[in-house]
């Protein structure tokens, strides 16, 4: 005859009974390790009896104890769940430094419900010594631990860990602060430095929305980078890494490095602004790619001055922009440094960078090129697959006038936009300029005299250009005298 409940249970009180008593001689009489072999054991006889099921989730983990990605979801998801039914938290400055950010403190307790399952979440701690250069110290290594019944292990384990750590991302991608990252040499070797960046937070206010740009292009390039954010699923159906390489080029002022800030604005990104000139050789460069983080853009700003692509551009006695001038001064230094043999990067060792094995680690990234001259670069950098998509930024048109006019004057419409949109058919300005004159330079400034000086800065440009056509035009023109051997008098 099977035993009744009562029977059991007073089977089941007087075990216990029986082991709290022989719990209390060995720990008070017995060595620490006859100690341990009993805690052990008891462990494992409980867990007969106790029917919930604990999951720890460390914020280190590993040899080189690296920070736990799964650790940092938890928390951001109990911050956010948590903040309402713990009584002990925790505040922390938020983004921008305007909020306070409330988490569980640490000990403190809270309850989950998910499907109909009850769970609990405990925020603890272990203290252990560790030694380092000699001395000894405490080190907190902080965890999570979630208790529930084991009836509810499949629910638990696939679906809620999924929900937590999914929402706990997003939370994430919400509230973090946006870094730019540098990998200029100033930065570099300090002595605890354990990576290759060094960075800032990023905090450029351009948007889609203040860009001079005509609409219907503004509108494709937005439509893509957000199309591109949301296609991991795709990505990883066709077997592409996610990743997408843009090449920006145009003249100097056009806009390429604001659009890479509006860019990293739209989609929350980091952004990685690898300076080619400082990186040793390819190895360093790989290097340099693992530790890069995911939702982020890597920019090479001036691609064709950072490797050897591009001719000899300034010819004997030809004169530069100061633009033009910069540009070349930085493609010098860049194939002195070359020469003296200190870097090693080459174009096989770029490509691989930007679409070999390597570059599939770490996922959601945008590759940025920038060009002046997109002609010189080497077709295979460029090739369709590796800079997927080709942006021109040019001249400022009307439209991008009237978003600068909106921009920089709160103006929509005004009697002299008739004349800067008949200059602007007849000559080129840069948006850069154009923004130039826009900008009051005194407080007396008001919209006239701003639109007065960019109206007298496209005629100087018009005239400008009429000259340099008259001077090309009279060069030709002497040139094919001399080789038809018959001088021309020059008026
Ligand atoms: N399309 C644009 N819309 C709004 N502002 C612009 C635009 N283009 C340029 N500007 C203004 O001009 C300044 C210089 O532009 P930016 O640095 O983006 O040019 P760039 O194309 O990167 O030039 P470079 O080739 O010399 O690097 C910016 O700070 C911005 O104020
Ligand atoms: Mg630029």
């Amino acid at each position: 005859m099977p035993p009744t409940m009562t029977e059991m249970w007073a089977t089941m009180g007087s075990t216990i009974a029986s082991f709290m008593f022989i719990w209390a001689i060995i720990s008070q009489y017995c060595p620490y390790e006859v100690r341990r072999s009993f805690e052990k054991y008891t462990q494992r006889f409980m867990s007969f009896f106790y029917p919930y099921i604990k999951i720890s989730i460390h914020e280190f983990t590993g040899e080189r104890l690296k920070r736990n990605e799964a650790y940092a979801d938890v928390e951001a998801y109990l911050s956010a769940n948590s903040s309402k039914s713990a009584k002990r938290l925790k505040a922390e400055m938020g983004k921008d430094c305007t909020k306070l950010v409330l988490s569980m403190d640490e000990y403190e307790r809270v309850t989950d419900e998910f499907r109909g399952a009850k769970l609990w979440w405990v925020s603890s701690k272990v203290v252990s010594p560790t030694s380092s250069m000699g001395h000894y110290h405490e080190q907190e290594r902080r965890y999570y631990r979630l208790t529930f019944h084991k009836k509810y292990r499949e629910i638990i384990t696939e679906a809620y860990l999924r929900h937590v750590v999914k929402e706990g991302k997003e939370i994430r991608v919400k509230n973090k602060q946006r870094k730019l990252y540098t990998n200029s040499p100033g930065y570099r070797w300090s002595s605890f430095k354990t990576t290759m960046w060094s960075h800032i937070v990023f905090e450029h206010p351009a948007t889609f929305e203040t860009m001079a740009l005509e609409p219907e292009k503004k509108h494709e390039i937005m439509e893509d980078l957000v199309t591109f954010s949301k296609s991991k699923d795709f990505y990883a159906r066709i077997g592409k890494s996610w990743k997408r390489g843009y090449l920006l080029y145009g003249p100097p002022g056009t806009g390429k490095s604001t659009m890479i800030a509006a860019m990293a604005n739209l989609l929350n990104y980091d952004v990685y602004d690898l300076e080619l000139t400082a990186v040793k050789d390819n190895t360093e460069l790989r290097k340099l790619l693992i530790e890069t983080t995911t939702k982020s853009i890597i920019v090479i700003e001036d691609i064709d001055c950072s490797l050897d692509l591009t001719g000899q551009r300034k010819k004997k006695g030809e004169k530069l922009s100061d633009d033009d001038e910069k540009k070349l001064d930085k493609e010098i230094s860049w194939r002195e440094h070359k020469e003296e043999g200190s870097s090693k990067v080459t174009l096989s060792g770029l490509l691989n960078f930007i679409d070999g094995l390597w570059s599939a680690c770490g996922g959601e990234r945008l590759i940025v090129f920038t060009t002046n001259y997109v002609e010189k670069l080497d077709p295979a950098l460029i090739r369709r697959g590796r800079m997927d998509k080709h942006i021109g930024l040019s001249y400022c048109s009307f439209e991008g006038f009237k978003v600068l006019a909106k921009n920089y004057l709160n103006l929509e419409t005004h009697p002299m936009f008739d004349t800067i949109r008949g200059l602007m058919r007849e000559t080129n300005i840069t948006p850069a300029d154009v923004a130039e004159n826009l900008m009051p330079k005194s407080p007396s400034y008001d919209e006239e005299k701003c639109l007065s000086s960019l109206i007298q800065a496209l005629e100087e440009a018009k005239e400008e250009a009429a000259k340099t056509a008259g001077e090309e035009f009279t060069e030709k023109a002497e040139k094919e005298a001399m080789t038809a051997g018959d001088p021309v008098k020059v008026l």
